[in-house]
């Protein structure tokens, strides 16, 4: 669809203040296709509690009212507990809220609740399409794993595309192609892992060639194995500290100590900090930090970084289950292209409009 007969559609739909679905069937998730543009949606309530009632004057004209004012629709997705308001911005290469709004909208108490707002943008360079996001400090990352399994789905849902698709985003690390699978799951190509310290960036030097593996890293006392990976966006993996005889990810306060990697001086752009136990040479489990966001549930470039520090330290196959707090990822390092594999869930769980 073109952008101007997407904003014809988008004209014509619906809005849907407050209508959710927080359940995860087959049926729910059909339901929710309806009130994208291109598909109008019938003026009834929609797997919602909020408004299962027949509407009285006075709350239809409340939501009049609100359409008339700027309303900005959106649909929330979530890959593993990862969740974004996605925003269709098809029409323009200026995201439609800025920084300070998307912070103020990922709010968990005084806005909508999110670890970010994704933005559906025009292809340049021969894309598809462009993806741009914003955490939820309204800092703006390169990339987004989770989020460009979301933005495949979102994009399907937009486009009233059914079965598998795969798609060329343009992203601020590369060209990422995520793939639309038979059973629902992304699997997406990552692209190749960048290790040379100062383009991570780190300012720790490199121990393995130009890479920083195993470096070590001071933090309150405690020396901690760290390397270094960056998916387009940087990462700090550590698998443990000198002075740990194991690291059990779940004994650890991330609030405390993840601010300590993200601000350190060594990462000249901040990091996000993965912490890892191996449970098998093909099964780790990770929590994390994540720049910008704070302790979510789950990290796609995070998983992918888990896995080549795995394999550059040794640790682990190329080819890992990684769980994450909200569920598990399949990650595969292919040695024939480099190139990075994650494969994952997303749902659209909420859609609405936010008046700004
Ligand atoms: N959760 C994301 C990563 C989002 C960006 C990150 N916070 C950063 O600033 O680099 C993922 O799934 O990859």
């Amino acid at each position: 669809m073109s952008p101007a007969a997407a904003a014809a559609a988008a004209a014509r739909a619906t809005s849907f203040a407050a209508t959710f679905s927080a359940s995860t069937t087959p049926s729910s998730r059909g339901l929710l296709r309806r009130p994208f543009p291109g598909t109008p949606a019938p003026r009834r309530a929609v797997a919602s509690m909020a408004v299962s009632a027949p509407r009285s004057a006075a709350a239809a004209s409340f939501l009049e009212r609100r359409e008339s004012e700027r309303a900005l629709h959106f649909v929330k997705y979530q890959g593993l507990g990862n969740d974004f308001i996605m925003v269709d911005n098809r029409d323009s290469a200026v995201p439609k809220v800025t920084p300070e709004e998307a912070a103020k909208m990922c709010d968990r108490n005084f806005g909508i609740g999110a670890d970010g707002v994704i933005f559906v943008m025009p292809g340049v360079n021969g894309a598809d399409y462009t993806m741009r996001i914003f955490n939820s400090d309204g800092s703006e990352p390169e990339m987004c794993g989770n989020g460009v399994r979301c933005f495949a789905r979102f994009i399907a849902e937009l486009e009233n595309l059914q079965g598998t698709h795969s798609f060329k985003i343009h992203t601020g690390a590369g060209l990422i192609i995520p793939e639309i699978q038979n059973d629902g799951k992304v699997k997406v190509d990552m692209g190749q892992p960048i290790l040379n310290g100062p383009d991570v960036p780190t300012k720790l030097s490199s121990t393995k060639n130009e890479a920083v593996v195993q470096a070590e890293l001071v933090i309150d006392g405690l020396t901690w194995y760290v390397t270094c990976v960056s998916m387009g966006n940087p990462h700090c993996v550590t698998f443990g500290a000198k002075e740990l005889k194991d690291l059990h990810v779940d004994d650890w306060n991330l609030s405390d100590v993840g601010p300590k990697f993200e601000h350190h001086d060594m990462f000249p752009a901040r990091t996000n900090t993965e912490f890892v136990q191996v449970l098998s040479r093909s099964h780790l489990k990770m929590r994390v930090w994540e720049r910008g966001a704070g302790a979510t549930l789950a990290c796609g470039t995070g998983a992918c970084a888990v896995v080549v520090a795995a394999v550059l330290e040794g640790r682990a196959e190329r080819k890992c289950v990684v769980d994450l707090p909200g569920g598990p990822l399949e990650i595969e390092w292919r040695e024939d292209t480099n190139h990075v594999y994650m494969t994952g869930p997303a749902e659209a769980v909420f859609y609405g409009s936010f008046v700004h």
